[in-house]
């Protein structure tokens, strides 16, 4: 009976209504047209009439209205216009472009330098999504100065509007410092890959009382310090229901059940690109992979035939007149 009674409003919680994509347009302002887009990239100009600039503040009312939120990682610029084009709310620079676009064996060995020059294209694609990019392992540990220091050059020279942080309490005195100077911050728990070797490994956090736990008062101290949103990441989804209902601001889960505020997803992953493991939380929603291969294989079959190029329409004409003259002036 007691059961009952307990079990009532969580289920009640865990039922918030849902509305559709447009509704998550809705409260987005017109965002100006900027000349180095036309410039740039033509048609942009025709986009931007129409796109809609996400801020925080929209994803606070998302996440307040049960709109969820979608987040996919981008690299370079084609992923980053794709965002921009395909009604992605959140853009994020994630450093597992160490992993799936450099070929590094783990986060870790991402630089700032490297991550800049990969923000600098997503940004130059990505204009409607809010932008958001990782800093990388070792740019916001040893000091707060250093933190600040390295986010002003994600956000100056990379052109992005957040960071994201990996880590719990010992990280929200940087957290505080970044969002007191106008950096917004985004937290990220639960499993942290730039920490593997430390957690021997990428394992799913907070399956016991004392590790949930943990992940929960990692959450609360981390939205305490200013975080506008938390990564939940390869957590039980009870918690991250329960981590969900208790803050006040968006969470963004990563195999963290279908309740958080919104979702995220490995740009790769989801188009079936990356060849190494694939986590229980990812679904490829395209299989980009089997393309690539039909493609190029087709491409080298063609040229090893001769039937690539066709010689009318896939190569240039010459006035007969010209080739005369030309072999003539030879002798
Ligand atoms: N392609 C790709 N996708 C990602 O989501 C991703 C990266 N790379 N690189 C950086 C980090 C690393 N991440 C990872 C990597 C592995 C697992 C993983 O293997 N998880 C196990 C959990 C097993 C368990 O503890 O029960 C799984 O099989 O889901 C999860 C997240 C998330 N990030
Ligand atoms: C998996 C996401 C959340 C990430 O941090 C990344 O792509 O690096």
């Amino acid at each position: 009976m007691t059961r009952n009674i307990v079990k009532i409003p969580s289920l009640l919680l865990a039922l918030k209504p849902r509305s559709s994509i447009c509704g998550a347009r809705r409260w987005m302002s017109v965002r100006p047209p900027d000349k180095h887009d036309m410039r740039e990239t033509g048609i942009a100009s025709e986009r931007l009439a129409r796109g809609k600039k996400v801020t925080i503040q929209h994803l606070h009312e998302m996440r307040q209205s049960g709109t969820p939120i979608a987040m996919v990682t981008a690299y370079d610029f084609p992923t980053g216009r794709a965002c921009d084009s395909y009604g992605v709310d959140i853009t994020l620079v994630g450093d597992s472009l160490a992993q799936v676009c450099l070929g590094y064996d783990s986060t870790t060995r991402l630089t700032l330098d490297e991550m800049l020059h990969h923000c600098r294209a997503v940004a130059r694609g990505s204009k409607i999504p809010f932008l958001v990019a990782d800093m990388p392992f070792g740019s916001y540990h040893a000091s707060s100065e250093d933190a600040v220091r390295n986010a002003v050059r994600l956000v100056q020279q990379g052109g992005v509007e957040a960071v994201k942080l990996e880590g719990g309490e010992e990280i929200a005195p940087t957290v505080r410092k970044l969002t007191s100077i106008g950096i917004p911050v985004m937290a990220h728990v639960g499993l942290l890959p730039q920490r593997h070797t430390s957690l021997s490994g990428y394992r799913v956090q907070g399956k016991d009382a004392l590790s949930a736990r943990s992940v929960y008062n990692s959450a609360l101290a981390l939205e305490n310090a200013g975080a506008f949103a938390i990564v939940l990441e390869a957590i039980p989804h009870l918690l991250g229901t329960h981590i969900t209902n208790r803050l006040s601001v968006p969470t963004i889960g990563i195999g963290a059940g279908p309740n958080t505020s919104g979702q995220v997803l490995v740009w790769d992953d989801l188009m079936s690109r990356w060849h190494g493991h694939k986590a229980k939380f990812v679904r490829r929603f395209a299989d980009v992979q089997t393309e690539e291969m039909k493609g190029v294989s087709a491409y080298v079959s063609a040229v090893k035939t001769g039937t690539f190029p066709d010689s009318m329409n896939e190569s240039y004409e010459m006035d007969e007149s010209e080739w005369r003259q030309f072999l003539e002036g030879l002798g």
